[in-house]
């Protein structure tokens, strides 16, 4: 699974399987999912955390590092989709649609002010 290029849509599909049949041995994801909204975005900021701590390590153990940590906040942040029924594919179909338009342009179109 770990070379596979839809990773992220079979976690997400995943979430929604358990979602619907938790299993009944231990999971994770279940526990996230019992938890609900206030207990994965508790994750998400630690998760978040630890990215913007591991941003600056030196050398390859840091990079590495980095990449653990993007890793686990990407999957909470699939987990939280999940919990509100949206599938993964809903995220990258906003990033194609951002896709080739320049962020202060598409922060424009917002109506809500200049881009960052
Ligand atoms: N991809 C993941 C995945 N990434 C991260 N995690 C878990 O997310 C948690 C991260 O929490 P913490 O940061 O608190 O962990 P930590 O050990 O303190 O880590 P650091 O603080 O050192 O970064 C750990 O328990 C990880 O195991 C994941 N748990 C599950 N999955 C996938 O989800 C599938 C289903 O999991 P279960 O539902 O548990 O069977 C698995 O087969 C995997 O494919």
């Amino acid at each position: 699974m770990a070379d596979q290029p839809n990773v992220l849509h079979a976690l997400s599909d995943l979430v929604a399987d358990r979602k619907a049949s938790p299993p009944a041995g231990r999971s994770y994801m279940v526990s996230l999912l019992n938890g609900g909204v206030p207990k994965i975005s508790g994750k998400i900021t630690e998760e978040a955390a630890e990215v913007v701590e591991a941003a600056d390590e030196p050398g390859d153990e840091g990079k590495s590092h980095l990449v653990k940590e993007v890793a686990d906040l990407v999957f909470h942040s699939i987990v939280l989709l999940g919990c509100r029924d949206l599938p993964w594919s809903e995220v990258e179909a906003e990033l194609g649609r951002r896709f080739g338009i320049s962020g202060i342009v598409e922060k424009e179109s917002r109506g809500n002010g200049e881009a960052g």
